[in-house]
């Protein structure tokens, strides 16, 4: 493995994209596949919980997870310090990667995370930053661009545009939306990803982050820059460790999404459902949703369903009181 220094840094993604665009799939895609790369993956998630680690295909990858925070804001100490344990690590010798990919949340700037690789030296002289690549969803992308500045932030910043979900629109809306993402970002080619599909080429070693670039579209970017996020939005998690009558709780979600799927963002969670050996990952993005087989329950492990809610105004107490109807009767 070559020694990573100033002049043969570790290339890092940024890998971004609204909330449920199609990130995790495309890293799943890529960390499955035989491409010879060695990744390093940093995973963040919006919420007190993640579930994304469950998500996650889990192979021979370091994957570490930051929960705590978003990224772009609260944790941005957490990501130096991350970045500057694998380095050591790799330096060591203990961890064999040659590149590092960055999940963000679906509700991060990617400004202030891409800032990390020229603000902290230590960082700056280990890592290079190669490039921030956008998924976005073709099906929900036009009304997150109008409703939430994060999404538009993260078009604006990207080196790499990727289309996910052009299954679910028409070639008319596709077209629509990729004139609206080159008005907003002339810079990045776009390119599409079908369920995480593309080549890896377009993903990583693009060497499309030009600072200059940057600094001429958004003169402020080395500073520190002050960043909210949209304040109507936050998330729940509901947990249990009673299994869930399947008819009963599938019954409650498509009640859920038909009058609260506007201002459901994301749901998704590991779910308990009696009578099934699987854990069954159930996961939406407004009022589309799917449910899929995730690993068995093993003999010694503790069975809890873990559910994620990212929404406007949610009203948190009825859903969990509405979930906990749907569980089987608790053994006496
Ligand atoms: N129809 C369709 N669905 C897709 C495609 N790509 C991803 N999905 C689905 O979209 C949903 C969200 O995908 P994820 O990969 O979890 O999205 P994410 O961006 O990681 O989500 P967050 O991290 O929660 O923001 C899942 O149900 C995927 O199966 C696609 O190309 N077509």
């Amino acid at each position: 493995m070559n020694e990573a220094n100033a002049f043969n840094p570790v290339p890092v993604t940024i890998l971004t994209g609204f909330l449920g665009a199609g990130k995790t799939t495309l890293l799943n895609r890529i960390l499955s596949e035989d491409h010879g790369h060695r990744i390093a993956v940093i995973e963040n998630e919006f919420g007190e919980e993640g579930v994304d680690n469950d998500l996650l295909i889990q192979g021979e990858e370091q994957i570490v997870e930051m929960n705590n925070g978003c990224i772009c804001c609260t944790v941005r100490g957490d990501l130096v310090r991350i970045l500057g344990e694998l380095a050591d690590k790799r330096t060591a010798g203990g961890a064999e990667f040659d590149r590092v990919i960055i999940e963000t949340t679906g509700l991060a700037d990617p400004a202030p995370v891409a800032q990390t690789f020229f603000a902290d030296r230590n960082i700056a002289d280990f890592y290079t930053l190669d490039a921030i690549v956008t998924v976005v969803d073709a099906k929900h992308a036009s009304n997150q661009l109008d409703d939430h500045h994060e999404a538009q932030e993260q078009v604006g910043f990207a080196d790499r545009l990727l289309l996910s979900k052009t299954d679910l629109v028409s070639a008319e809306e596709v077209e629509n939306l990729e004139n609206r993402l080159r008005a907003m970002n002339s810079r990045a080619p776009i390119r599409h990803v079908h369920f995480g599909s593309c080549d890896i080429d377009e993903v990583l070693d693009i060497r499309g982050f030009n600072l200059q670039a940057i600094l001429e579209v958004e003169p402020d970017f080395l500073e520190d820059v002050t960043h909210e996020h949209d304040d109507d939005i936050s998330s729940f998690v509901y947990r249990s460790d009673r299994a869930f009558d399947a008819a009963r709780i599938m019954a409650f979600f498509d009640v859920m999404v038909r009058v609260y799927g506007e201002d459901l963002l994301r749901y998704k969670g590991i779910l308990q459902i009696e009578g099934q050996e699987n854990r069954i990952i159930y996961q939406g993005v407004h009022m589309m949703m799917n449910a899929d087989f995730g690993k068995p329950w093993s003999a010694d492990e503790k069975r809890e369903s873990v559910m994620v809610f990212i929404g406007r105004d949610l009203p948190k107490q009825a859903f969990i009181d509405a979930m906990d109807e749907c569980r089987v009767p608790a053994v006496a």
